[in-house]
């Protein structure tokens, strides 16, 4: 059977063509693949696809993410003022893309003939046209026409009535990660505006789980110029936009009902934000920073690790590793969104960062993705498309984590402050400093660093058997008592040894006891700069050989390595560092105690960390006694622990993950013989690895009972950061009590301090 599809002058062009060439070549005929059937679409099945304002900016969009679809076929394309044009005359880049009908009026289309209609029109154009389109044909309207479901909000916010409120009550809202199972029953789907999509798939799944206030959300989105269409506008001409950025719609942005109703939704109550969306000089990408306020308990780093846990294998929504920073580049003509969670110098508070390209996951691309689940098929079919832009070099200042920004603005400042003198020209001392009066003393924020940390259980009690620490571990891991079996029931999380090592060579097993049907497994080394609530790997501060795939990780970057492993198999991690260098960790003397949290003080101006790589050292892993291989080489120095990190799939109520560890010795023979490498001496048990040293540990027995860390410096302690940490509380305490405020102002103050150590965290434990 032969259908013919578009009844127009240009007709369509059967590729290659020249557009010389086209006004000759006749009304074309499809050969009728078998058409789609309503549930389901089989492979070989031709899906007949309208899409009408074709000649915009979203409608060519979608003609050119079709190019690689299977089963979806474009037989017709209009325009309004373009109809009548071949389509590669308006969009010439498209010229390539093989038989593509040219542009006609929309009741110049033959709907009969047409399975599913994208709707790339301007809002108000589009209710119309779909209310009248046949009730076989599926339809995934771009526009904001069928987005609201209050027909009086649109009213309100669009300002006119709407004019198929029927059909209205049977739209499905298509933000299609969260609302799937409904878009695959729709025969319409309001594909979302594209500021609600980079702000609900972030926000949603933190209001759901009650980790973020509802009362006080700020969106500060800015938007490239594509996102105003492209029909001539006077204030998105190239010198009105270039060289500068604007706010606009600010406290009445037509996407704040649409945004307020989706949060609405989730937290299960009215929900109003503060939005301002801003105009850039670029064509395309969109970023919403989300500033939010954390329930009580909440830590930015939990919040990443449910939005990680909600789009674990999700083919579009990733969120990227700790302190890296979403950009539009990066996005750039894919349809990802790309997510991220910050810690606010603010306490208690959180930015969110999302990232999208407006024309893809904000329009055409998610279009796709629900068109795609209405006809049954997969729904990233013909979506997976990277990004067009690359990642600049580890280091430069737009690609590098916001850590390794703030070490350069460190080491700026330690700059400038070292040519004025040194410590008396801080923050406060700068001003001073051109004035070229005496230095005073430095503000009491600048005058100590904090630092939180975990796993001082050797500190604290002198000596301590080499174990998995109690307190270098994620809340979800659990131990047995001898804390030599970890399990964790959640996404991925991590514990560390009680000990680390900055020099030798090292070795340790670990036998995977359960994974059952989703768990996985990351076994290596980390530092305590690692995030524990993520795997080893996943930054630049741990490496790891992982269970699926056998597979090595290092700076959340997986490479071929060796073979798989799962349940009863034992792995062999073996860390060689040779003479080794610098350890980076505290010694007891810069730690102090603050209401039960343990710090580690430092002179606000001690030099930032610059671990130096360690010729000849490396990571080695072995699989049941088979070395799989030297996995990495010329580490940093610093001090690495072994490190464990364990992925359950919490939405399927597995069986937790659970592995046991053997850290060797005498009376724990090892279940394989480690590995002999050329060039490397015998490896030694991590169970031999030093706790500290013998004058600390005398030291120590004397004056703490064993599990208490003394608050303040310990008499005999060499840091003066730490005393004068200890003397500034005492001078505050006393202040206080003078004033009659004494212990709720304390209390008051605890979340500060605490957040000013976790916001620090990152700036000395290396
Ligand atoms: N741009 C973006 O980033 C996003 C856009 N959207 C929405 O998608 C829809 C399309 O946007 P976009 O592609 O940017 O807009 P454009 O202005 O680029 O395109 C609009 C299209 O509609 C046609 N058109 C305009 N008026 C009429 C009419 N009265 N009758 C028939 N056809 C008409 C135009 O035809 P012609 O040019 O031939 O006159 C053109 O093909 C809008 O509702 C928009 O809000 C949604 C998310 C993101
Ligand atoms: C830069 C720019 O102007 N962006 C558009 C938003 C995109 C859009 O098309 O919104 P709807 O789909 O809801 O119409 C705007 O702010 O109006």
């Amino acid at each position: 059977m032969l259908r013919a599809v578009v009844q127009s002058p240009g007709a369509r062009a059967v590729a290659p063509v020249r557009p010389s060439q086209r006004s000759a070549v006749r009304v074309q005929a499809v050969a009728a693949a078998p058409t789609a059937g309503a549930a389901g679409t089989k492979a070989g099945e031709t899906v007949r696809v309208a899409v009408l304002g074709a000649s915009g900016y979203t409608g060519e969009e979608v003609v050119r993410l079709l190019a690689l679809h299977p089963s979806f076929k474009v037989t017709a394309l209009t325009g309004d003022r373009q109809a009548g044009k071949e389509f590669s005359e308006v969009f010439p880049h498209l010229v390539t893309a093989t038989d593509v009908p040219s542009l006609t009026k929309i009741e110049d289309v033959s709907f009969g003939d047409v399975d599913a209609v994208f709707c790339c029109l301007p809002h108000a154009t589009t209710q119309e046209v779909v209310a009248a389109l046949p009730s076989h044909v599926k339809v995934v309207d771009l526009s904001a026409d069928f987005r609201l479901r209050d027909v009086n909000t649109y009213a309100e916010w669009y300002g006119g009535e709407h004019k198929a409120p029927e059909l209205q009550k049977q739209v499905v809202y298509g933000l299609t990660e969260l609302h799937r199972e409904a878009v695959k029953q729709a025969r319409v789907v309001a594909n979302p505006g594209c500021y609600p999509t980079s702000v609900q798939l972030p926000l949603v799944p933190l209001i759901e789980a009650g980790m973020i206030l509802t009362e006080d959300i700020i969106i500060d989105a800015k938007s490239g110029v594509s996102g105003a269409g492209r029909s001539a506008k006077q204030n998105l001409i190239y010198s009105e936009v270039t060289e500068g950025i604007n706010a606009y719609g600010v406290t009445r942005h037509r996407h704040m009902p649409e945004i307020e109703q989706g949060l609405a939704d989730a937290a299960g109550k009215p929900v109003t934000v503060s939005f301002t969306p801003h105009l850039m000089p670029m064509t395309r990408g969109m970023e919403s920073s989300c500033y939010v306020k954390m329930a009580p308990g909440v830590t930015a780093a939990d919040l990443r690790q449910k939005l990680v846990e909600r789009y674990q294998g999700e083919p579009f929504v990733h969120v990227l590793a700790p302190g890296v920073v979403p950009q539009t580049h990066h996005v750039r003509g894919s349809n990802y969104n790309l997510i991220n969670v910050f810690e606010d110098r603010i306490p208690g508070r959180a930015i969110v960062i999302s990232v999208i390209d407006n024309l893809v996951k904000g329009a055409s691309g998610q279009a796709i993705q629900n068109m795609n689940l209405l006809f049954g098929l997969p729904e990233e079919t013909a979506l997976l498309q990277q990004a067009l832009d690359g990642t600049p070099a580890p280091g430069s200042s737009s690609g590098a984590p916001q850590e390794e920004e703030e070490q350069q603005d460190r080491q700026q400042r330690q700059q400038q402050r070292g040519g004025r003198g040194g410590r008396g020209g801080g923050r406060g001392g700068r001003g001073r400093g051109r004035r070229g009066a005496a230095a005073a003393p430095p503000p009491p924020e600048e005058f100590v660093r904090l630092t939180e940390i975990k796993g001082t259980e050797r500190l604290r009690t002198g000596w301590h058997p080499v174990q998995l620490s109690g307190e270098d571990k994620a809340p979800d891991v659990e131990l047995d008592a001898a804390q030599l079996r970890a399990s964790s029931r959640a996404g991925y999380r991590m514990v560390r040894a009680t000990h680390g090592t900055c020099s030798g060579t090292w070795y340790y097993e670990v036998k995977v006891e359960a994974l059952g049907p989703t768990g996985a497994a990351r076994l290596g080394w980390a530092t305590r700069k690692a995030e524990i609530n993520a795997p080893v790997g996943a930054n630049e501060h741990g490496y790891a050989y992982r269970s699926m795939e056998g597979s090595k990780v290092h700076k959340a970057w997986r490479e071929g390595y060796g073979a798989a492993y799962g349940e009863g198999d034992v792995v062999g991690c073996l860390l060689h560092l040779g003479e080794g260098g610098r350890p980076f960790e505290p010694t007891l003397a810069d730690v102090v105690e603050y209401q039960k949290v343990n710090f580690y003080a430092e002179p606000a101006d001690a030099p930032p960390p610059d671990p130096k790589p360690l010729p000849g050292s490396f990571v080695a892993f072995t699989l049941n006694g088979q070395l799989q291989g030297k996995a990495y080489a010329d580490l940093p120095e610093g001090t690495w622990y072994p490190a464990i990190s364990l992925y359950t799939n919490t939405t399927q109520q597995a069986a937790p993950a659970a592995v046991s560890v053997n850290f060797g010795g005498d009376r724990s023979p090892f279940a394989f013989p480690p590995p002999k490498l050329e060039g490397c001496p015998p490896p030694r048990p991590v169970f031999e690895v030093p706790g500290p040293p013998p004058e600390q540990q005398q030291q120590l027995q004397q004056q703490q009972p064993a599990g208490e860390l003394p608050a303040g410096p310990r008499p005999g302690g060499t840091s003066s950061a730490a005393a004068a940490f200890a003397e500034q509380q005492t001078q505050q305490q006393q202040t206080q009590r003078q004033q009659g405020q004494g212990q709720p102002q304390q209390e008051q103050q605890r979340p500060a301090a605490a957040a000013a150590a976790a916001g620090a965290a990152h700036e000395v434990m290396e």
